[in-house]
């Protein structure tokens, strides 16, 4: 790559006092320019995890300006940590440490740890500063902006949270380089998911680079990253907390929240799920006369190339997708809202499925 594509790229989520910026590029982890200007205070803690701090904790540490209080905590990894019980453990920290209203928290790694850093932060001491440094695919076009944070419950996923803006976003590009492939399939699906809900141009793009983006083309994920993480902080900025058009982000989650629930959180990615469930959106969108075979067709293909399952799991069935999904957060009303397609790129809410068709569609789509 060029000096030119090198040179971080800066975009904006527009929020009044409380916007803030979403720096991308190679190299910024460990440069100081970059993390100091959002901190609070003094006092630092960098939550991260036993999988993350080998790789990145002395860069990440490296990037801070001497004079510092600097703490670390080092969580366990995965999705099934991703809990309220794990909160905790960054509250004890912070008092144990003796921070106070002016601490800042860094959330270093994949969407795990930002959404739990996100909602300690958002409750200590009711409400201190973060700075996210994501460094998974997923995290980096989507987790990392916007402000939802929270922990799972066993019931379903991410029913305990807030909306707790970070005062930065910071993408580090480089450290897509030590992803392991499943993951970078796994952040592929919400970067296709922009896509289909908002950008017809963008999928059409991703259809003919989705080899260089597997292959970890840095011009290629740099665009990615950077179109993905535009369109999220548009939709954002106008509706923070999911009142209207947020809820479009949300395509493919009604089903694939069913999935990680039922299978028991991490043995399905969430980006995995959110792949399939996709692909069921898409047929039940056919099934209501939206989409053509031929478009659904397009939608499998896609996720096909990206490497990402495309069928549901053998043991799950209409009941057990029901169950879970009647307990969506976006239902209102005991209507099951759920995001749809009109068209590839052009998605819309919609809360009028007959379940008579929701139940053929969750009988007949395919189980592996
Ligand atoms: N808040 C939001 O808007 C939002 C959006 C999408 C997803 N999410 C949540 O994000 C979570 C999924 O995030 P995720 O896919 O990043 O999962 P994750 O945080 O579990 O990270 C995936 C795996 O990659 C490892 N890892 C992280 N960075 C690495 C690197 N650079 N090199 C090697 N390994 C690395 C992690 O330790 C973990 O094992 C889910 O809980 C999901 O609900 C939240
Ligand atoms: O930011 C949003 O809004 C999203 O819906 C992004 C999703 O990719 C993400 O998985 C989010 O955590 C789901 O939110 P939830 O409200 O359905 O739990
Ligand atoms: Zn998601």
């Amino acid at each position: 790559m060029s000096d030119s594509q090198d040179a971080p790229h800066t975009l904006q989520v527009a929020l009044g006092e409380r916007s803030y910026p979403i720096h991308i590029g190679p190299g910024l982890l460990g440069d100081p320019r970059w993390l100091a200007p959002y901190l609070a205070g003094r006092q630092v803690m960098i939550v991260t995890n036993e999988t993350v701090a080998p790789l990145y904790l002395e860069r990440c540490r490296a990037g801070l300006p001497d004079g510092l209080e600097v703490r670390e905590l080092v969580l366990p990894d995965g999705e099934a940590t991703k809990t309220l019980a794990s909160v905790e453990r960054i509250w004890d920290a912070l008092l144990a440490a003796g921070f106070n209203r002016r601490c800042t928290l860094i959330a270093l790694g994949g969407g795990v740890i930002g959404d739990m850093a996100g909602f300690a932060a958002a409750c200590y001491q009711r409400g201190v500063a973060f700075v996210q440094v994501p460094t998974t695919l997923l995290a980096q076009v989507d987790s990392s902006v916007g402000g939802k944070t929270g922990v799972n419950h066993p019931r379903g996923k991410n029913m305990i949270g807030a909306f707790w803006q970070p005062r930065a976003v910071l993408i580090d590009t480089d450290t897509l380089a030590t992803l392991p492939p499943r993951e970078l399939s796994a952040g592929l699906a919400e970067v296709i998911k922009y896509g289909l809900i908002r950008d017809a141009d963008f999928l059409a793009w991703l259809e003919e680079e989705m080899g260089a983006l597997r292959g970890l083309d840095a011009a290629a994920l740099a665009r990615a990253i950077e179109r993905s993480c535009a369109l999220k902080a548009e939709i954002v900025a106008e509706d923070e907390t999911e009142q209207g058009v947020r809820a479009l982000l949300n395509l493919g989650h009604t089903f694939g929240h069913a999935i990680e629930a039922h299978q028991g959180y991490g043995h399905w990615l969430h980006g995995e799920a959110v792949g399939v469930g996709m692909l069921m959106a898409a047929a039940l969108s056919q099934r209501l006369g939206w989409l053509t075979a031929g478009e659904v067709e397009r939608v499998r293909t896609i996720l096909e190339a990206a490497a990402l399952p495309l069928a549901a799991p053998a043991d799950m069935a209409v009941e057990d997708f029901l169950d879970i999904m009647r307990l969506d957060k976006k239902n209102l009303d005991s209507r099951l809202r759920l995001i749809l397609l009109r068209a590839p790129g052009d998605a819309c809410v919609h809360d009028e499925t007959p379940t008579e068709t929701l139940a053929a569609l969750l009988a007949e789509f395919p189980r592996r």
